[in-house]
């Protein structure tokens, strides 16, 4: 059976070049992205795991916070729309993704074609500082009354998973995920709230592969 992820990571090794700082996020797609690597490039990342394979391929990892313009950031999604807005929910590192992507020249989205969906329909996940917690909550269940609010539980240790930055997760599942330009700015200017993972028209293109081979997605922005 074809590695669909392996194909879009394939596309997306050709174009890196020699000399770029290139970024990557986190995932499958991404590790196979790492293996085929073969350019004398720099890289920065914002997932440990990624950081780790990077290491153990000997290639040079730059810290994301002496930096201040990638030429590329490459990563996975969750989904993403004809826009290519994309929920980046599942790896809960959806902060330090959003400032590698707005760092870069081009940011561009990798997976399988069943990420490309009509219409995003996965759920939000909101990082959110402890002391808010309460507040946020209350916030959200005001502005948004059918949406379910779920604290990210750990199932390896008990009590709620904490973020990089020592943050609270909030999943939140919509009956249908409101406009996004509003959604985006909405949520990001509650206080207490540090970023949710709606990367809204943030992606320059899309590669993904699928039973028709490789696609590049452009966004497409109504008039
Ligand atoms: O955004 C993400 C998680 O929120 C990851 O990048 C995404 O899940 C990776 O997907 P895959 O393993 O299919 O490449």
């Amino acid at each position: 059976m074809t590695d669909y992820k392996m194909e879009a990571a394939i596309a997306a090794s050709k174009i890196i070049a020699n000399g770029q700082t290139i970024g990557l996020g986190a995932g499958t797609t991404i590790a196979h992205l790492v293996k085929l690597i073969g350019k004398d490039c720099k890289f920065t990342s914002s997932s440990f795991n990624t950081i780790n394979l990077l290491r153990e391929h000997g290639l040079t990892v730059l810290s994301p916070s002496s930096l201040k313009k990638i030429d590329i950031y490459f990563d996975g999604c969750d989904q993403f729309d004809a826009e290519l807005n994309a929920l980046k929910s599942g790896g809960g590192i959806h902060t330090k993704e959003k400032i590698l992507a707005s760092m870069a020249d081009q940011f561009i989205l990798l997976g399988d074609a069943g990420k490309f969906v009509p219409q995003l329909n996965y759920p939000l996940v909101i990082e959110i500082l402890p002391q808010a917690l309460q507040v946020v909550r209350e916030r959200l269940s005001v502005d948004f009354p059918d949406a379910s609010l779920v604290l990210r539980m750990s199932n390896q240790k008990d009590g709620p998973v904490i973020s990089d930055h020592g943050n609270f997760l909030l999943d939140v599942t919509f009956t249908k995920l409101p406009a996004l330009a509003g959604l985006n700015t909405h949520i990001k200017m509650i206080p207490g709230v540090v970023d949710h993972s709606l990367f809204y028209r943030m992606a320059a293109k899309a590669i993904i592969a699928g039973e028709n081979g490789i696609q590049v997605i452009m966004p497409i922005y109504p008039a």
